[in-house]
């Protein structure tokens, strides 16, 4: 993979999906490929003078070229790199700061790389940079921040030195609705696209408004009306009059009337928005003369992404894809039944906890999962979209083998957005999120159900949760105690953090153990602030050897005393742990049922990376009215992976 996406970041000709298993170095690719142009970057603007030191500059003896940094000298930056989450944000400086200082002895980093988060403390720091070493050639961040800085303030301005926009997490920084979302959530996010969308279409459209003579064809009229509805639509009508015109028709058939009226003064409502907002319309690149390159990087990108960003605007034309064969699963011979890959060296185990009787046992597969089982994994909803989901599928894909890898061709014609809001099948994707409810005031029991099966999981009340999954936890670590390095336990997200975590260290396992998002940020800020050893600086690269003070012989209650101090227990919730790259991570635990078989993918992948073995438990509780083991052999089997029994168990 790194050999093919590192010379596609040089050669910078094309647009890019990217999707290879959690832990084969996508990241580090990207960042690496990044650096080599900024490199050059040095080199084009004068930070690396040969005159001041009388030397030519010779590629096999950087070091001594000499290095004379100016202030200021990058007008805008060459490289931006969009995150989901802060930590990742600063792992990837803290990455970069010991690549450059590896090649040069000088150069702060700063110059060529500098972060942009979210964070009254990180903000001011952030600042400072960008007054003392001016813009960098890369700028990486979540997309808030940098929407702030680069469209609101126009701190970070965009000219056409810009080259790369590198998209990591892809699937999470747009997020697409689930098949089962509601209108009403349907209509919100037609009002308000995901931050990400907005950052990168505003980029392209500053460039445009900012340099009209880099297009060399006017843009056609974008026009749009709510008239035109069902049948009569158009492929000419833009995205979201398509969508709001499917919402429209399917709430005429509403037979509650104040429902009926409350969504329809909310489409019309939508309706104006989308006709006053730039932001909602999607881009018009031209690319006859393509001066941007868009990489979308993730482990689980998916047709309906692919569909929709195209739908965007984003690639009017082929679009390089660089993956992993994959094998098939499913009935359909399209893309979309490839299942994502999972690394072959990790086991996954599934421990099932019956509320009723306090016992526990291994999750039990049937001999083959059923198709009952990925449908309980998908939980359909009833909540009438029923007649969209048998739309035809339409083959929306060539797919061409090249010398590169596989390229896929879209074709026009049978291309369809809209299918991203109503035609699911059996084929459905697998990161969508399942939504219900939005807005909904009473729950009756099959929406219970759906809540439980989607992982919000809210039939199980807080406090059990806490206790049975903490001393199921702590008793995991003790039995596996001779395998444990670094632990990262996931909580669900609708879970209270801080009550969970208050549990955990209650049952036995020690507070300074304990490592929370924040403390990942607050390791890397002191390291970036203090200047300390650049070993240091990498924190989250080497949490274990950044230990907190030593544990309080009163901290540990039990056994779980036997525990050495490097071992580390980091708790995350799947948003904040996408991507981190966590060193000597020796097992995942996810304390309840994910919510999709992609968060179940990227959770399970902080662990197993670059070739590393990997253990992952699944801890799921049984209520009286609810199994989960349904749900979590739907995932496996989507994901083509099966259940490794836990031998101090019973089966
Ligand atoms: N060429 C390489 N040689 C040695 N180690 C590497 C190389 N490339 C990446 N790594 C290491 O492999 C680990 C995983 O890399 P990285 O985080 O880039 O993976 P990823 O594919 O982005 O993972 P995810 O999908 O979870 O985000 C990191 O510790 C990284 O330092």
């Amino acid at each position: 993979m790194q050999t093919k996406l590192i010379p596609a970041i040089l050669d910078s000709k094309k647009d890019y999906f990217v999707e290879y298993q959690t832990g084969s170095g996508k990241t580090m690719s990207m960042l690496l490929g990044a650096l080599a142009i900024a490199h050059k970057d040095l080199y084009d603007f004068g930070f690396i003078s040969s005159k001041s030191y009388k030397k030519e500059y010779d590629p096999d003896n950087e070091i001594d070229a000499g290095l004379e940094p100016a202030l200021n000298a990058f007008e805008s930056p060459t490289a931006i790199i969009v995150v989901p989450n802060r930590e990742l944000a600063i792992q990837i400086e803290n990455w970069a700061k010991i690549l450059i200082s590896e090649a040069f002895t000088n150069l702060p980093s700063e110059y060529l790389l500098q972060s942009f988060v979210k964070g009254a403390e990180y903000e001011k720091l952030q600042e400072e940079n960008l007054s003392k070493y001016g813009i960098p050639s890369i700028v990486v961040g979540t997309p808030s921040r940098l929407f702030e800085l680069i469209v609101e303030s126009q701190s970070i301005p965009i000219t056409l030195r810009l080259k790369h926009i590198f998209i990591d997490e892809v699937d999470t920084i747009i997020k697409l609705l689930g098949k089962n979302a509601n209108l009403d959530k349907r209509l919100v996010r037609l009002k308000n696209p995901k931050n990400g969308q907005i950052l990168v279409e505003s980029i392209f459209r500053q460039l445009e408004k900012n340099y009209p003579a880099i297009r060399n064809k006017s843009l056609p009229k974008i026009s749009g009306s709510l008239k035109n509805t069902g049948d009569e639509l158009n492929s000419n009508t833009t995205l979201p009059f398509n969508q709001l015109n499917k919402i429209t028709a399917i709430s005429e058939q509403i037979k509650n009337t104040r429902k009926k009226e409350r969504l329809i003064t909310e489409i019309n409502r939508v309706e104006s928005k989308i006709k006053s907002s730039d932001n909602i319309n999607p881009i018009n690149r031209d690319y006859k003369s393509h001066t941007v390159s868009i990489f979308c990087i993730s482990a689980t990108i998916n047709s309906d992404l692919r569909k929709f960003l195209k739908s965007r605007g984003w690639f009017p034309n082929p679009v390089k894809v660089i993956q992993e064969i994959r094998k098939k699963t499913g009935n359909s011979s399209d893309l979309k039944s490839h299942a994502f890959s999972l690394p072959k060296q990790t086991t996954h185990s599934c421990i099932i906890v019956e509320d009723d009787t306090n016992m526990i046992r291994n999750l039990r597969m049937k001999e083959k999962s059923t198709e009952s089982d990925e449908k309980a994994s998908e939980s359909s909803s009833k909540k009438g979209l029923d007649k969209f989901r048998n739309t035809p599928k339409k083959d929306q894909f060539k797919i061409k083998f090249t010398p590169d890898g596989l390229e896929i061709l879209e074709n026009d014609d049978t291309f369809d957005p809209d299918l991203i809001l109503y035609n699911k099948g059996k084929n459905s994707s697998l990161d969508s999120d399942n939504n219900y409810n939005f807005g909904s005031a009473k729950t009756n029991s099959t929406e219970l159900n759906n809540q439980y099966e989607t992982g919000s999981s809210l039939v199980i009340d807080q406090e059990k949760y806490n206790n049975t999954m903490a001393e199921c936890i702590s008793n995991i670590l003790l039995a596996e105690e001779n395998l444990v390095k670094n632990v990262v336990v996931f909580l669900e997200s609708s879970r209270n953090y801080k009550s969970f975590v208050e549990k955990l260290s209650d049952s036995g396992i020690s507070k300074t153990r304990i490592i929370q998002p924040h403390d990942l940020l607050s390791i890397s800020h002191q390291a970036e602030t203090s200047n300390s050893d650049p070993e240091l600086e990498n924190s989250l690269n080497n949490l274990s050897n950044t230990t907190s003070s030593p544990s309080n012989i009163n901290d540990l209650p039990n056994e779980a005393l036997s525990f050495t101090e490097k071992n580390k227990i980091i708790v995350l919730t799947d948003s904040a742990g996408r991507g981190l790259d966590i060193e000597d991570v020796s097992h995942v635990i996810i304390a309840g049922i994910p919510k999709t078989a992609s968060s179940y993918l990227h959770m399970s992948g902080r662990t197993g990376r670059f070739g590393k073995s990997g253990r992952v438990i699944t801890l799921s509780i049984n209520t009286k009215n609810i199994k989960s083991e349904g749900k979590i052999r739907g995932i496996y089997s989507k994901l083509g992976i099966s259940n490794y029994p836990v031998d101090y168990i019973e089966n």
